[in-house]
């Protein structure tokens, strides 16, 4: 699913009228259409359209246009509406226009006895700050949403007052229970404070040809697209058809990340894990997790060559390698990653296992000039923003505002890497600048070794042959999933979450790709 800027929008549907025949009423009958019908399809289990009380904000555009549409399929079914037009100051209560003096206080009626508020006063033409008269309309919604928990706010498009580019908001704008989008989700919907405006996202239908979307370069992460990007799993088949993994991850402070990050990526089908551990860790790891086969690696204080030989002897055959979580910075380590690096860089493609670094990977490459050159071909680099500002040199990096975008597509081109920008919709890049942002978050994911485990994901589809940009294209949309799962099967909200709960629920992620709504 293609998201889109606001003149990238305007850019399709003038090309659907000049290519198309699709003119602007076609597309606007066809937008209230889809907009009735996720409407409905909505409503249920808790309410029913006959009799349900609607208010509609109608603005002076082709929102507003979008919405009388919208008005008159659910009027058809049975719903009671009522039209208020913001710019006439005219309301119309079940088909009756209301005399001009009555109107403030049945509007002010209408608001208190509506089940939804359908807001269709401004969307992607918004030019100018909110004036005075409708910032107060918003107001008196909103009044009546706090007071009322049970009325439903619905916007049109967008909520109104958003900037639909970068996320920003007017001082006006209200949050939604849902937005209904149009075509395709905005850009801005991903950016703070935007994100926390949009509520539950729909996406209507407005008959678009699929053929004008093909210029787009970012797309919104949907479980119907990570369904397709999952490996087969053949019948005719054993451990070594879906890959090796190595791991050079934890060390004495951080002996889990090795553990988190090993089993994800058995838990996305990885045929076989191998963790590279000193002996003093291997009681650890072996007590803990079974089904990890070791590399032994000489102590932290051996010489940093033979380290690095002692791993890249046991290399061969191996078709994804994790450098990081749990690593440690000393300069010890550095070299010993420079050394796999300068190895995995003398290789021929078809033999190279696949790369993916993370945390201290990250921490131990951003101490280096020209990190990014040292890397093999299609590296996955998967920063936090903090990591993302040292890699960039002290920048500062935002966890959700509109900067990181641009910021994301500007060094995943010039490091030539696979990036995986984390925070609250993360980001991905290619290093041709093809973008996919994930639009589900979970807050209760903000804890220790949630980190480990997206990067063991990741890894775990490369060993299964995923393209590095899939993968973690895969493994972002899937690690919010499981702990989306993990929220509904432990009966937990927003916090406490342990990174080891998501492990059982990987695999069950996957298998609900099958039926994602979109
Ligand atoms: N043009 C098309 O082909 C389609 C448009 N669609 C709908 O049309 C919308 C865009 O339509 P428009 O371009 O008409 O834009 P809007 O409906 O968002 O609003 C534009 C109108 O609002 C006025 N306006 C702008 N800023 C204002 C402000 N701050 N305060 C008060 N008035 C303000 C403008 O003068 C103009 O009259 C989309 O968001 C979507 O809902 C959809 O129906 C799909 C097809
Ligand atoms: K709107």
């Amino acid at each position: 699913m293609h998201i889109v800027t606001i003149s990238e929008m305007k850019e399709l549907e003038t090309r659907a009228d000049k290519e198309y025949g699709l003119t602007s009423e076609i597309l606007m009958s066809n937008a209230g259409r889809s907009a009735a019908e996720l409407f409905e399809a909505n409503l249920l289990p808790t309410h029913k359209l006959k009799g349900l009380k609607v208010l509609f904000l109608i603005g002076p555009g082709n929102n507003g246009g979008d919405g009388l549409v919208m008005a008159s399929h659910l009027e058809k079914e049975g719903a009671l509406i009522s039209l208020y037009y913001w710019k006439e100051h005219k309301l119309v209560v079940q088909g009756t226009r209301r005399p001009d003096e009555v109107v403030d206080e049945t509007l002010a009626e209408q608001i208190q006895r509506a089940d939804y508020i359908i807001d269709a006063l401004l969307g992607t033409g918004r030019s100018r700050p909110l004036p005075d008269d409708m910032r107060a309309l918003l107001a008196r919604v909103k009044d009546e949403r706090a007071r009322r928990a049970d009325l439903r706010l619905v916007a049109i498009d967008l909520p109104t007052g958003l900037n639909a580019d970068t996320g920003e908001v007017d001082p006006g704008s209200i949050a939604m229970d849902t937005t209904i989008t149009l075509a395709c989700p905005k850009q801005g919907f991903f950016f703070f404070p935007g994100r926390d405006y949009i509520g539950d996202l729909e996406v209507g239908d407005i008959g678009l040809p699929a053929a004008l979307e093909s210029q787009l370069q970012t797309d919104m992460l949907t479980g119907q697209q990570v369904h397709k990007l999952l490996p087969e799993r053949p019948l005719n088949s054993n451990k070594g058809t879906f890959g090796k993994v190595m791991l050079l991850c934890g060390s004495l402070p951080y002996p889990g990340s090795a553990y988190l990050a090993g089993s994800s990526a058995a838990r996305v089908g990885a045929g076989l894990i191998t963790l590279a551990v000193t002996e003093k860790m291997l009681s650890f790891y072996a007590s803990s997790f079974h089904e990890a086969t070791f590399t032994i690696l000489p102590e932290e204080n051996a010489e940093s060559y033979e380290r690095a030989k002692a791993l890249i002897d046991k290399l061969e055959g191996y078709k994804a390698l994790l450098i990081g979580p749990g690593l440690g910075q000393s300069s010890n380590t550095r070299e010993v990653i420079l050394q796999v690096l300068e190895h995995l860089r003398s290789l021929p493609d078809e033999t190279r296992p696949h790369l993916v670094i993370d945390a201290d990977g990250l921490n131990n490459l951003s101490a280096l000039e020209r990190w990014w050159t040292l890397l093999p071909k299609d590296t996955v680099i998967t920063p936090h923003p903090g990591e993302m500002g040292r890699l960039c040199k002290g920048v500062k990096v935002s966890g959700g505002n509109i900067e990181r975008l641009e910021l994301a597509r500007t060094k995943a081109r010039e490091w030539q890497v696979n990036l995986l920008l984390k925070g609250s919709c993360t980001i991905l890049v290619d290093p041709e600048g093809r973008t996919r942002i994930n639009w589900w978050g979970n807050p209760a994911l903000a804890t220790a070794g949630t980190g480990d485990v997206l990067a063991g994901m990741i890894s775990g589809f490369l060993a299964q042959g995923v393209q590095p940009f899939d993968a973690a294209s895969a493994a972002v949309y899937l690690h919010t999933a499981a702990a989306d799962l993990v929220n509904q099967n432990m009966h937990i909200g927003r916090a406490g979450l342990l990174a080891s709960d998501l492990l059982p629920n990987i695999p069950i992620s996957l298998v609900d790709t099958a039926h994602a709504k979109m």
